[in-house]
Order: C-alpha cells, then sequence, then structure tokens
C-alpha cells in the first residue's frame, strides 16, 4: 500500500496558531501536550491502547511539499512567503513518549506526552487523536468481544460497512491486536501479516440453478477452505442436508469440508440443530460459524443459550463502533517554555472533570508483588521517584481524597515508553503477534472485577501528593486572578 503523506491531515487553526507563532517569534519555544480520555466507553472496565504505529509512520513522513505549501498560500494570504518557508523546513524534531499497543489504559492518564517545539506540538494534535481515537475504540470494542466468546475463533467482517477504507483497514489491526483471530479484508492481510479468511456470500448460491450444484462447485474448487453458507433458501430443510451430502463427497475424495456458515434466523436453535444433524452424519469436525449483525452482547446471550457456535463472523458493531461512534480522547498543553524552564499549565473549567492537570507526567501500574495484581495507576509528576524505590505508597482518589490506602510491597511500572528522541526513533515498534501477546498478559494483570463487561468496578487512577497540589495550587492562582 502506497503510503499518503498525512502532514496536512490537520485541522486549519493548528497552522493558523503556528503562523500567530512564527509572526510573534515564539515558534521555537517548546511545548508539552499529552493526550488521554476522560471516559471509558461501552461502560467497559479498561480501554485497549491502539494507533501508535500509525501515529510513528505520520511523524516520521511529516513534511511539507510543494504542492501543499501552494494550495496553504492560496487558501489564507495572511501566511507570509516566510512562513512557508519556515513550513518548507518542518521535520519532527522533537521528544514524543507514548503507552505501547495492547496496554490497557484508564481514563485521565497520560497515554502520549510530546514535548516538542510548538510549532510541531500544535501541528500533530489533529492527527494523533485521530488514530489514537478510532483505532483505541475497535481495540476495545474487540477485546469485549474477545472476553465473551472464551476460546473461540473470532473473524473480521466489517469493511463494506465501515466508515471507509482507511477504518476498514485499520480497524481490522486493531481488532486483531485486541484478540480476533482473522480479517476478511485482504488488503489489511497484506499489509500487516494478519491472517485471512473467507466463506461465499448467497450470490454464489442464487447464481447457480440449485444449491446443491453450488456447494459442489465451490468445494471442487477450493478443496481446502469450504465453509457453505447455509440459509439461502432454508437452512435446516435444504442448506444442511445439502452441505452433508456436500461434505460425504468431498470424503470420499479424501478431503474434508471446514463448515458451514449461518446468517439469519435464530442462530441457537440454527446451530444446535445443525450440529445434531452434522454429528448424526459423521461430521462432528465440520464447525459451525455464526454471522448477521453480532455484536459482543449477541454473542454472550447466544453462549448462554447454549448455541452451538464454534466460529462468529463480526462486522458492522465493531469496525463501526455502533453503540458509541468515538472515543473522546484530549490532547492538552501541560507546560510550556519560559526562560529556558518549563512552566505547568492548566485549563479550568466549570465541569471539574475537564480541569486539566498541570505538568510532566509519568504513569505507573501499581502492582502487588503478593497477588501479582494491580492495584491502581498511580499519576506523579515527571521528577518523582519514590516509588521506583519501594518506598509505601499512599494512594488516594483526586476525586475523593478521602478514599485512601498504603501500599508496600508493590512494583512500579511506568507505563510510557519512550518513542521519538529528538525527532530520531528510538522505539522498535513490536510485532503484531507481540502486541496480542501483550495484550492478553495485561489482562492478567486486572482482577476479574475490573474486567466485567456490564458494570465493573472502577480501577483506581490516583494522583501523586505533588501532583495534586500543584493542581490545587494552579486552580488557585487561577481565582485569585
Ligand atoms: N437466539 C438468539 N438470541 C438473541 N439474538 C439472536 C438470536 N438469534 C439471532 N439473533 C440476533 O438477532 C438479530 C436478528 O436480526 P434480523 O431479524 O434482522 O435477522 P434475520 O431476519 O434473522 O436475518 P436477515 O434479516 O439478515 O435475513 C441479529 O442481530 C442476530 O444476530
Ligand atoms: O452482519 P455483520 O456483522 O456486518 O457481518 C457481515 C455481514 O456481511 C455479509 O452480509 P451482508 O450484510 O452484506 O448482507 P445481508 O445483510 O443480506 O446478510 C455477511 O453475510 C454478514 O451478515
Ligand atoms: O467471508 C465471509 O463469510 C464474509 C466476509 C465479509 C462479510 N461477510 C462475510
Amino acid at each position: 500500500m502506497a503510503y499518503d503523506n498525512l502532514t496536512l491531515h490537520t485541522d486549519k487553526y493548528q497552522i493558523n496558531m503556528m503562523y500567530a507563532h512564527w509572526f510573534h517569534g515564539t515558534l521555537n519555544d517548546k511545548a508539552v501536550f499529552e493526550a488521554y480520555f476522560r471516559k471509558l466507553p461501552f461502560g467497559n472496565g479498561y480501554a485497549v491502547f491502539a494507533g501508535l504505529q500509525r501515529i510513528v509512520e505520520y511523524i516520521k513522513e511529516l513534511r511539507f511539499d510543494e504542492p501543499m505549501l501552494a494550495y496553504l498560500a492560496e487558501q489564507e494570504e495572511n501566511y507570509d512567503p516566510a512562513f512557508l518557508e519556515e513550513l518548507r523546513k518542518l521535520r519532527f524534531t522533537g521528544h514524543l513518549w507514548s503507552v505501547p499497543e495492547g496496554e490497557l489504559v484508564f481514563p485521565n492518564e497520560p497515554l502520549i506526552r510530546v514535548e516538542a517545539r510548538v510549532f510541531e506540538a500544535q501541528l500533530i494534535e489533529t492527527a494523533l487523536l485521530n488514530f489514537l481515537n478510532y483505532q483505541t475504540l475497535i481495540a476495545t470494542k474487540a477485546s469485549r468481544i474477545r472476553q465473551v466468546a472464551g476460546d473461540d475463533i473470532l473473524l473480521e467482517f466489517g469493511t463494506r460497512r465501515a466508515q471507509e477504507a482507511d477504518a476498514a483497514v485499520w480497524g481490522a489491526r486493531a481488532a486483531y491486536l485486541a484478540g480476533f483471530d482473522a480479517t476478511s479484508n485482504l488488503r489489511a492481510g497484506m499489509r500487516f501479516g494478519i491472517p485471512t479468511k473467507g466463506t461465499h456470500a448467497h450470490a454464489w448460491v442464487q447464481g447457480h440453478e440449485s444449491e446443491e450444484t453450488a456447494f459442489e462447485r465451490f468445494a471442487a474448487a477450493l478443496p481446502d477452505q469450504v465453509t457453505l453458507l447455509v440459509d439461502t433458501y432454508d437452512t435446516l430443510r435444504s442448506g444442511i442436508p445439502n452441505a452433508i451430502r456436500t461434505a460425504k463427497k468431498m470424503e470420499s475424495q479424501g478431503k474434508r469440508m471446514q463448515g458451514v456458515r449461518l446468517d439469519s434466523g435464530d442462530l441457537t436453535y440454527l446451530s444446535k440443530t445443525a450440529r445434531q444433524m452434522l454429528d448424526e452424519a459423521g461430521l462432528s469436525y465440520v464447525k459451525i460459524t455464526a454471522s448477521n449483525d453480532l455484536d459482543e452482547n449477541i454473542i454472550f446471550n447466544l453462549k448462554a443459550q447454549g448455541a452451538a457456535i464454534d466460529s462468529w463472523g463480526v462486522g458492522t458493531q465493531l469496525i463501526t463502533s455502533a453503540d458509541q461512534p468515538s472515543l473522546g480522547g484530549v490532547y492538552k498543553l501541560v507546560a510550556r517554555e519560559s526562560g529556558g524552564e518549563y512552566v505547568p499549565v492548566i485549563k479550568i473549567s466549570g465541569n471539574p472533570e475537564k480541569v486539566t492537570t498541570p505538568g510532566l507526567k509519568e504513569t505507573y501500574r501499581i502492582v502487588n508483588r503478593k497477588s501479582g495484581k494491580a492495584e491502581a495507576d498511580y499519576i506523579a509528576l515527571k521528577h518523582e521517584d519514590d516509588m521506583l524505590k519501594g518506598e509505601p505508597l499512599n494512594l488516594f482518589d483526586p476525586v475523593h481524597p478521602y478514599l485512601s490506602k498504603t501500599v508496600e510491597d508493590y512494583e512500579a511500572q511506568p507505563l510510557l515508553k519512550e518513542i521519538f528522541r529528538n525527532g530520531e526513533q528510538v522505539y522498535t515498534l513490536p510485532g503484531h503477534e507481540e502486541i496480542r501477546e501483550y495484550h492478553r498478559s495485561r489482562l492478567g494483570l486486572f482482577w476479574p472485577e475490573y474486567m466485567r463487561k456490564l458494570n465493573p468496578e472502577r480501577y483506581p487512577i490516583d494522583l501523586s501528593p505533588a501532583a495534586w497540589e500543584l493542581k490545587m495550587n494552579l486552580i488557585k492562582q487561577h481565582q485569585k486572578q
């Protein structure tokens, strides 16, 4: 896939602010931004971070080419030609830290920290949030589906309903990272090395004189990957009996049919009856795949009803994140350079949840050494290191400070990894198998009450006393002003 240069994939207001910085000579002042979200999607107990690969590729390619510069000149006559020359030179020269893909993440903790010339840090906000918000949302939805599906096979079928091509391909990847087994999208397969799978459509059956002929011709053409769609006319009276006949013919040629697919009707009743018919015909190795507007709730119910389904094809509900179309990730300025030093900054809001937490911060996962389970995530200012020395740590809830506890025997795991240093990539992006494995291992770090799909317990996200005091002091200063 040719890689698009996405430098202009930004909001015009970013370029306007860059212009104003250039105009006033502050373009080289350093700024620190942090990306985070405030609310978990789907009422889930955690989110699954994804989007970093796309962000790294985007940042490495950041440059304004001639047609872009000509376009900007045309768009805004205020843009001085000398500003456009400055844009021509622009590359990412800053620092970027990020949580790794597949990590479990929670509200209000920094997921990405960008420390760069304000000129660069401001430009990348829009694309960075675009990638992070969509991919994290889909990975989280996929992780919910994986949680209910147990060890069953999960197939991503969403491309035809996705919000355009990029969403299909990056969504397929996000689903794979969070536990799907394969995608139907070959472009995603080729680009990322994700396994691909496919059955056939109703058109294949409709395009033949009879269902039986259609099945036989399909089996003859692709004998090693035969999953027959059995609901075109009548699943139990026609589809399954014809599939059984085809499977028997295949057996006589030394081949084994892989499966049948159910795509309508009562999937519990049909799957149980189909299973019985296949078993009675000696075809217990033939698997049953189901599709039809599935999501985690329907799969959960079908399994509770005892459906005999081995494999699930999930499209629309996953790739469009139908029950929640966006994750509200934000990118907020937390410090700016003044006189060669960083000055923490705050954004005050009438809504207490929207008041930002100032200063450069790290997030630590506090893991109890006895239980091996995560106790809380702890957001501290960058220079603090008590938690790394293993000193007793007082964890308190920043919204309800009277909720507190002390942990003693713990490991503090820093979640942010250094990705770019002075514009150079210093982090090797892990392969997709490694990310899947990482996601699985991180799930094991949490008590089940934080992981359940319905009404999970809230996992504690705590602020260090120093971070809390800094925030309170800045709020007071602003109140005085
Ligand atoms: N036993 C079941 N319990 C709960 N939900 C189910 C069960 N069986 C199927 N479903 C779901 O109910 C919905 C049925 O949708 P709909 O009525 O549009 O499908 P259909 O009429 O069976 O098939 P189609 O319209 O696609 O030919 C789907 O989302 C399907 O996954
Ligand atoms: O339902 P989804 O989760 O999106 O899964 C993908 C769907 O796409 C295909 O049919 P399509 O929707 O094109 O046609 P249909 O509605 O007539 O089955 C397939 O048969 C699935 O039903
Ligand atoms: O392979 C399939 O069965 C498939 C692929 C995409 C959409 N629906 C079904």
